[in-house]
């Protein structure tokens, strides 16, 4: 399979993609995206800037957000650039913080940052499986709370206030072979986000999640190269999805065309729930076919 991972990914090129949305969607509104400084983050974020969103973007790694940063403001937008390890508290106090003396408002958040390594469920050893728990289940959870404090001591939704919280998770229906320790921790997410799309509501609060299937971004070359030669066959399109198509759809959900949507889980994956086969690890000789 020829992924272009690179050409896919490339700030000019998802600037230019055709969006079916229009340029002031999110004009004098504030979007928080983490896990910006690369693949689905970038793109969420850069989607967002170009319908006129003012941005809050972190993620661990200062030079990757600061090259986002560069391309936004270049664009005549607007950013506000904190690194933060979402797995810690007092990080992600000190980042709704800075966005709140920046901007005076939130009106979305995307948890995207996370990721995993590929390893049989039998060899994970009990640092591995906290590392990607903390990722992706404490990483996402404390995200959400911090947000949903914030909204609740900023006072009472008006209607034309979003509150919108869309998390990244992966397609957990059947499970993904190479990455049960992932596949628990946004099980985790989506059940909670099911439950706090009710506990919320009263705040004005929509609590959604996007689900992708295999897609094109530079977290793939973590895969080893026998998994990569079958991504192909992960769904009946038989091929990734794009960094944009993902972006689409958290767009979908955080603007008001999901003004009547909690508690779901969208899952943009090419049908790959229903057909195809993802071996994140290698497919194991019990599994080959001849
Ligand atoms: C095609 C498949 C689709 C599946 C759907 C999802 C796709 C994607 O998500 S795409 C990619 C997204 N991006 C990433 O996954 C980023 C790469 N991953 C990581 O950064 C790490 O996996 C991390 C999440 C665990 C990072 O956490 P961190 O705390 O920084 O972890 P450490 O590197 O310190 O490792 C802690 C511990 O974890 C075990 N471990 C880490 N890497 C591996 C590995 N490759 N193989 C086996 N075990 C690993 C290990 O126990 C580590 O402890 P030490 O042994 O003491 O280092
Ligand atoms: N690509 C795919 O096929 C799929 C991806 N996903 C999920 O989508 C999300 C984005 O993945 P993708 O874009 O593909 O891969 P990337 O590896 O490019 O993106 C992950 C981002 O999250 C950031 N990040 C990771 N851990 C933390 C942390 N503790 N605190 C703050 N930031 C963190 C990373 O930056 P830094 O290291 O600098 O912190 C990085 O920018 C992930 O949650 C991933 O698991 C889900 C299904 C499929």
């Amino acid at each position: 399979m020829r992924l272009d991972i690179d050409a896919l990914n490339a700030p000019e090129a998802l600037w230019a993609a055709d969006t079916v949305y229009r340029a002031d969607l999110f004009r004098d509104r504030v979007a928080l995206v983490s896990g910006a400084g690369s693949g689905i983050g970038r793109a969420v974020a850069l989607l967002f800037a170009r319908l006129g969103a003012r941005l809050v973007i972190c993620g661990r790694t200062l030079e990757k957000l600061d090259a986002v940063a560069d391309f936004v403001r270049a664009k005549g937008g607007e950013v506000l650039a904190v690194p933060t390890n979402v797995r810690e508290p007092d990080q992600v106090e000190n980042l709704f913080a800075q966005a709140h003396a920046h901007y005076g408002r939130i009106d979305c958040v995307v948890n995207n940052a996370g990721g995993q390594f590929p390893q049989h469920a039998i060899d994970f050893t009990p640092k591995g499986w906290s590392a990607v728990i903390h990722n992706n289940l404490t990483g996402t959870w404390l995200m959400m709370q911090r947000a949903a404090r914030y909204w609740r001591d900023q006072g009472a939704a008006s209607a034309s206030m979003l509150r919108s919280i869309c998390n990244i998770v992966v397609v957990t229906e059947r499970g993904m072979p190479g990455v049960a320790h992932t596949v628990a921790a946004r099980a985790g997410i989506i059940g909670a986000s099911r439950t706090v799309a009710v506990e919320w509501a009263p705040l004005g609060i929509r609590v959604n999640c996007v689900a992708p299937g295999l897609t094109a971004t530079e977290g793939l070359r973590v895969y080893p190269p026998a998994a990569q030669k079958e991504f192909p066959l992960a769904n009946p399109m038989k091929r990734p999805g794009t960094p944009m198509e993902i972006a689409e759809a958290v767009v979908y959900l955080s603007a008001p065309s999901g003004s009547f949507i909690t508690g779901e889980v969208l899952t943009v994956d090419g049908g790959g729930r229903l057909w195809g086969e993802l071996w994140t690890a290698g497919r194991p000789e019990y599994y080959q076919f001849s």
